[in-house]
């Protein structure tokens, strides 16, 4: 697309300029302005008309220069465009702008999903693994239960990452199906008590929850997630295993283990007051504070935040950009970068899951699985 629209060519149509309209702040009409540009389609030359008037109106006001001669087409579209917005207020105008944008946007990056979607790797139930561009994604899948991880949801997620480590893609992506990121650990995983008793659940659950967290510490490639809405327990406490976080601004960041008798996994006993210092990480882990997404982007737990209208494409772009940089280069920079922690993480791995195991057999954790179950409590 030619992506100014001061390069308009062709008559301009009749605009609407009344309704009631919220206020919109610089910073997201400027991203707007951005988003404009990243359009890959050509929206046409009306609504490239729509796009100048409303930007004239937002940034100059109403059009109080003298009318074009008749001769001068391009000129005199743009000035009918700007003058048929007639007295509407600025922020008005910055509004539909927005609303224009971001409609484009939607309507864009929805037929490039239809289109490029590519086929899911098979065996997985719980999970779509795709790779294309050189990334592999691997997609959380149950929606309906906000992504909730159970054990075959564990092994599978080990295994798709196994089998990412090993295939030709350059990065890794982890993201879920639906408005959840992930709600953490399925509490189910703990009410189907097996042969051997509790005992043996709780261990078995540590062994297999050690396994897990171990494959995100020695991951070899760069590791990214793209937080898609909320994230509860276990799916935020890995998160300082990854390379990098991207999250939509409405996701949230909430680790209730004293709210369920449990105690923090994923390394995060160790890897938040690295991130964000003691006394922020203790507000998460041991006090169960929910962060918005940009109170967790400035702990320094999300590398960066983008509004929700605009999230899977922007982080989209940018990732399949870095999927085009030399893989081994890649991958060789994350072990030195990673390298020094791996046997302080192993370690830490370790301890959190044998106090886990510990916990899982408490009373306060039994009555708080019992309390989620029997709808007393949802965080
Ligand atoms: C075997 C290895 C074990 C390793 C364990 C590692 C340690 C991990 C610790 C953690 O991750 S602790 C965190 C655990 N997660 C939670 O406590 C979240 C519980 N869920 C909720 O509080 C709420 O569901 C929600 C996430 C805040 C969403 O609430 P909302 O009202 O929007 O939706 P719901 O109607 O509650 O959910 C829809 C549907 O999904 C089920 N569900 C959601 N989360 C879980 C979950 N974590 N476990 C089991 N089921 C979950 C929920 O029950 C609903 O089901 P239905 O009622 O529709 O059948």
């Amino acid at each position: 697309m030619n992506r100014t629209v001061h390069a308009v060519r062709f008559p301009v149509i009749q605009l609407h300029t009344t309704g009631a309209t919220m206020r919109v702040s610089q910073e997201v009409f400027e991203k707007a302005k951005d988003q404009l540009k990243l359009l890959k389609e050509d929206p046409g030359n009306e609504v490239k008309l729509k796009l100048y008037a409303l930007f004239k109106q937002a940034t100059e006001g109403p059009c109080s220069s003298p009318k074009p001669g008749m001769l001068d087409f391009v000129k005199k579209a743009k000035w009918d465009a700007w003058s048929s917005l007639g007295s509407l207020s600025k922020d008005n105008a910055r509004q539909k702008y927005v609303d224009l944008v971001s409609s484009l946007v939607s309507s864009e990056s929805s037929s490039q999903v239809k289109d490029t979607t590519p086929d899911s790797k098979h065996g997985y139930e719980t999970l779509q693994v795709t790779t294309t561009d050189n990334i592999t994604k691997i997609m959380l899948n149950r929606p309906e239960k906000k992504n909730a991880i159970t054990t075959q949801m564990y092994r599978e997620i080990i295994q798709a990452l196994e089998e990412a480590a090993k295939d030709d893609s350059v990065i890794t992506v982890i993201t879920g199906n639906g408005d959840y990121y992930c709600s953490g650990n399925d509490l189910n995983n703990f009410t189907n008590i097996p042969a051997g008793g509790i005992e043996k659940m709780a261990k078995d659950g540590a062994v297999l929850l050690e396994n897990f967290v171990k494959h995100f510490i020695d991951f070899p490639k760069p590791l990214i997630a793209v937080v898609n809405g909320p994230a509860v327990g276990i799916s935020v406490t890995l998160l300082g295993l990854f390379d990098i976080v991207y999250a939509t601004d409405r996701a949230t960041f909430h680790t209730p283990f004293s709210e369920l008798g449990q105690s923090p996994e994923g390394c995060s006993s160790y890897m938040f007051p690295k991130i964000m210092g003691l006394s922020k990480a203790n507000e998460m882990l041991l006090f169960n504070k929910k962060l918005t997404a940009g109170e967790a982007y400035a702990q320094g737990l999300v590398t960066e935040v983008f509004p929700d209208w605009t999230f899977e494409k922007e982080v989209w772009i940018r990732l399949k950009a870095y999927a085009n940089l030399p893989k081994n280069s890649l991958a060789l920079s994350k072990q030195l970068i990673r390298g020094v922690e791996k046997e302080k993480l192993h370690a830490v791995n370790c301890q959190e899951c044998e106090l886990l195991r510990e916990r899982w057999l408490s009373d306060e954790c039994m009555n708080a699985i019992m309390s989620f179950f029997g709808k007393k409590s949802k965080l």
